[in-house]
């Protein structure tokens, strides 16, 4: 980033040289060495924020100060001082020279966050290329002029064409011009809703990432998720427990004790790190429940802002706020006699858990903007990766909401503790692909399933899907090599050591006296403690209990 310095000799070069005044920036500590300077007028300057006119102060020398201001906060002075043997003509184009002043002291506070800006987003070609390697997801970029600069086979696939068909074609052959004017128009990373050509009834979410790049402004577009329209919804197919696919005893565990309470209607919350499958489950419990031929009906609570997620929850009555032109039906209201999952819980603001709990203790909701108050019978499933129990300690979780919820608190291992299940997940997700992208299959090289079995999967059963689909796109060979697994596949030479529960778990299916003490070391011996356990074991806090008193633990 420029200095100060810079600022000042650039603005003396280019705007000042042929005037009488000339100018410099100081910051605080600068301004105080400087016995020149009005002491009181600049302490008055930094905690106001304005310019009082000199003509006010008394015993006022030439010189002239000027706030530099960002953020709100006064960073510098603009100090326009005469030039030697020229304070007559100074003081005759004073007005000039202040007005002058004043635009140098916006162009500088601008510039600074421009810069900040282009900082944060400049990337070189080898950062780009670095990147694009480690995406999955649909992405392309777009210059700053519309132009296709590079786009992936996933992305091409969707509109059944394969990437040279798109690069340095214009990006309204994949989105709608009204879209990529929107794009255009933004300066930070941003999240919208698109439209791609030719797919009229399918919108996508999209994460829109400015980078500077080649000296201009380009956009990565990535394509996050298809938002499903209501009658979509009601056409697709949801997950059932027979679609989670796995060999593991503690996967087959986890869909038995789920299985087990899907009939009721208790309240079920789903642990587990993302892409473990918690949103599978709660389709598939909602599938096994008497509730099958009701709406399910999922809201991510950490991928909406607090305001518009209130809206989306609850609905809201014409004329609510700018922008509600007509009433407009919640999520919770469309779930009416079915389930509502609501996924990332833990992200949900302590505002909207107060106004979920009224929702289960009370069976009653309002729309945003309305006083009458609805009726509701929803059965709630909600997920979390993130430490609840933590958040409750915090008070940044309800404690009554948490017990609320967590009734029946159900684990999904990740999977790096059941690598039992990589073989027959690599298979399906290699047929499932293929099939899409009209593709033969590919074999997988020993190497290569060695170290996807080395590899500790943060990302869990998502990331699987998503490497898989990298081979599938693969344009050369039948046979995945070395060279094609993503960087961060390649580079992991060894895996942690599973941990005593998880190499336990691989060879049994109920949990030995050992693992249960060390995870009641782990999590506590109090009942939060025990609950977490029962969770992290995928089963209840009663058997739980049942296991200690037959363990004598
Ligand atoms: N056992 C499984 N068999 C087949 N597919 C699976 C399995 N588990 C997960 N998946 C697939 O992995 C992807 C991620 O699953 P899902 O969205 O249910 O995870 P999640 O835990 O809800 O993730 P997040 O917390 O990030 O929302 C989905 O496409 C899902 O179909």
């Amino acid at each position: 980033m420029a200095s100060f310095n810079e600022y000042e000799q650039m603005l003396n070069q280019e705007i000042f040289s042929s005037t009488p005044g000339y100018i410099e920036i100081k910051e605080r500590d600068d301004l105080l060495q400087c016995r020149d300077l009005d002491q009181e007028y600049i302490k008055e300057i930094f905690q106001s924020g304005v310019r009082i006119e000199k003509a006010e102060k008394e015993n006022s020398s030439l010189i002239n100060y000027f706030p530099i201001i960002r953020n709100m906060k006064v960073i510098a002075i603009l100090l326009l001082r005469p030039r030697t043997r020229q304070e007559q003509d100074f003081i005759r184009d004073i007005k000039y020279l202040n007005m002058v002043s004043e635009l140098a002291c916006k162009w500088v506070s601008e510039k600074l966050e421009k810069e900040k800006w282009q900082k944060k987003y400049t990337i070189t070609s080898l950062e780009l290329q670095k990147f694009f390697q480690t995406i999955t997801q649909p992405f392309c970029l777009v210059d700053h002029g519309g132009i296709i600069q590079e786009i992936s086979e996933h992305m091409a696939s969707i509109f059944h064409k394969r990437k040279t068909a798109f690069i340095g074609g214009k990006v309204t052959e994949l989105i709608a011009y009204d879209d990529w004017k929107k794009i255009r128009r933004q300066k930070q990373k941003f999240e919208m809703s698109l439209q791609l050509q030719g797919k009229q009834n399918e919108q996508f979410t999209a994460v829109i990432q400015p980078v500077y790049y080649n000296g201009y402004c380009s956009y990565i577009i990535l394509l996050k998720s298809k938002l499903i329209t209501k009658t979509e919804q009601n056409r697709r197919r949801l997950y059932r427990f027979e679609d989670i696919i796995g060999v593991s005893d503690v996967l087959k565990n986890t869909i038995q004790s789920a299985k087990r309470v899907s009939k009721s209607d208790v309240t079920i919350m789903l642990r587990g790190e993302s892409g473990t499958g918690k949103e599978m489950f709660a389709q598939s419990i909602h599938n096994e429940s008497d509730r099958k031929d009701k709406p399910f009906i999922a809201i991510n609570c950490a991928a909406i802002p607090e305001n518009l997620l209130e809206s989306e929850l609850f609905g809201y009555e014409k004329g609510a706020f700018t922008g509600a032109e007509k009433d407009k039906p919640g999520r919770l209201e469309l779930a009416n006699k079915g389930t509502l999952f609501l996924d990332e819980i833990g992200d949900m603001s302590l505002y909207l858990q107060a106004k979920i709990l009224r929702v289960i203790q009370e069976k009653t909701f309002e729309r945003i903007g309305s006083n009458k108050s609805k009726e509701i019978d929803v059965r709630i499933i909600s997920a979390t990766h993130r430490d609840l129990e933590e958040l409750v300690r915090k008070g940044e979780f309800r404690e009554d909401l948490y017990y609320r919820i967590s009734v029946i608190p159900i684990y999904i291992p990740p999977l790096r503790e059941r690598k039992e299940d990589l073989p027959i997940l690599i298979e399906h997700f290699m047929s499932g692909f293929s099939r899409d992208m009209q593709r033969s299959p590919k074999k997988l090289s020993a190497e290569v399933l060695q170290k996807l079995i080395q590899y500790d999967w943060p990302g869990n059963i998502r990331e699987l899907q998503n490497v898989v689909r990298h081979f599938v796109e693969l344009e050369i060979g039948d046979t995945v090599t070395v060279k094609s697994l993503p960087s961060a596949l390649r580079k992991k030479e060894e895996t942690a050591p599973l941990t005593v529960e998880a190499q336990s778990f691989k060879n049994h299916s109920k949990p030995n006296k050992k693992q249960i003490q060390n995870l009641l070391d782990r999590y506590g011996w109090s009942t939060e403690g025990k609950k977490k356990a029962a969770a992290h074991l995928g089963i209840s806090l009663a058997t739980l209990y049942r296991y200690m008193k037959k363990m004598k633990i």
